[in-house]
């Protein structure tokens, strides 16, 4: 079967630092408004993903605070839930996004965090599982959101963590990762969903790190490049599920970390700077984040220190005390 990769012609690409500030800075501004209304759903994950990455090589600067925090409030519901942009409905993705950004900014304590904790709780399941809203989807990417979300605020004994951790243990499957649901098959970004909830609950002695770091080692392609299943095409954003679950398991090592370091760089975009999904592509805020921290992840330039369970940089987790748990 020929493995399904791409070919890097210009190997070593360099690094486009100021472009990236410049796609950061401007990413919603000049962009048509038809684009930007096709993006709404997502707004407010979308300004996590953009500011997060901005902090990150920008030495912890963003601008305009004052009208992020606002714009956070107006999406804010009165059952405690926030909204991607005003006028759309709460979602547990967009809660957590919200709470994010407050921390990025030393906010979290201007929220109406009981409030928060009461609509988290209300969406966790007699089995323990998360649904995403009053819709009713279950997905372990939720019990992540759930957890990152309520550990932020200090309030992770809120809702029922042995449950939750007993549900994520649930759908562990024989090659060692996890899947949406008990019996869905292994998936990098639900793997990076799992092991960070697991990281949080401190209860990684759950995971088959050997087996399932094996099974994320073989994600890397001749190109260097992650993939997410077996079979698939690279994505640099699975540099970021990938690569971050390998430093939470103490695996990290077991790719070549050089290569994978060039195909992110060679998914920059040499225009307007961000980086894509992969060479060529068009690129956007949320895989300029997992490039940039996938970077941090190898200490790559000045990008400041991220943290591999919270995609926050480090300074952020020190200031509220966490200490989500790794292996070594
Ligand atoms: C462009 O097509 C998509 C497809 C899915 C989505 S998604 O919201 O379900 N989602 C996040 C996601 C976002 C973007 C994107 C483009 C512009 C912006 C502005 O900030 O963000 C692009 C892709 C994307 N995907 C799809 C994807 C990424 N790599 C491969 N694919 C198919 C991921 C998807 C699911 C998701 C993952 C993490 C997360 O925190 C939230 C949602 C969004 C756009
Ligand atoms: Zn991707």
């Amino acid at each position: 079967m020929l493995q399904k990769d791409v070919k890097l012609d210009n190997i070593c690409k360099t690094w486009l630092l100021e472009k990236h500030i410049d796609f950061l800075k401007s990413f919603g501004k000049e962009r048509n408004q038809y684009e930007s209304n096709m993006m709404e759903f997502l707004r407010m994950s979308g300004m996590y993903w953009g500011l997060t990455a901005l902090h990150l090589i920008n030495n912890g600067q963003i601008p305009k605070e004052e009208e992020i925090f606002e714009y956070i409030k107006s999406c804010e519901h009165n059952n405690g839930g926030y909204s991607p942009a005003p006028g759309h409905d709460p979602h547990l993705l967009y809660t957590l996004s919200a709470v994010q950004i407050a921390c990025l900014l030393n906010r979290e304590s201007e929220l109406p965090i009981e409030k928060i904790v009461q609509y988290v709780s209300s969406l966790q399941l007699k089995d323990g599982s998360f649904t995403g809203d009053k819709w009713g989807e279950i997905d372990t990417r939720y019990s992540f959101c759930a957890l990152a979300c309520l550990s932020l605020l200090g309030k992770l004994n809120e809702i029922d963590l042995a449950k939750s951790v007993e549900f994520i243990k649930s759908c562990q499957n024989f090659d060692g990762g996890f899947g949406s649901r008990p019996g869905a098959e292994s998936h990098g970004g639900l793997i990076y969903c799992c092991v960070g909830a697991l990281s949080i609950a401190g209860r990684l002695d759950i995971v088959d790190a050997d087996t399932l770091g094996w099974w994320l080692a073989e994600r890397q392609l001749p190109s260097g490049g992650l993939n997410g299943r077996p079979e698939k095409l690279p994505d640099v954003c699975y540099s970021w599920w990938v690569f971050s679950t390998l430093n939470i398991l103490g695996r990290d090592h077991w790719i070549d970390k050089e290569q994978l370091k060039n195909f992110i760089l060679a998914s920059q975009d040499n225009e307007g700077g961000g980086f894509s999904d992969r060479p060529g592509d068009e690129p956007d805020p949320f895989h300029t984040l997992f490039g940039i921290a996938a970077l941090s992840l190898m200490s790559y330039d000045k990008i400041l220190p991220i943290d591999p369970t919270y995609c926050l940089p480090k300074t952020v987790i020190n200031r509220l005390g966490l200490k989500p748990q790794t292996l070594s």
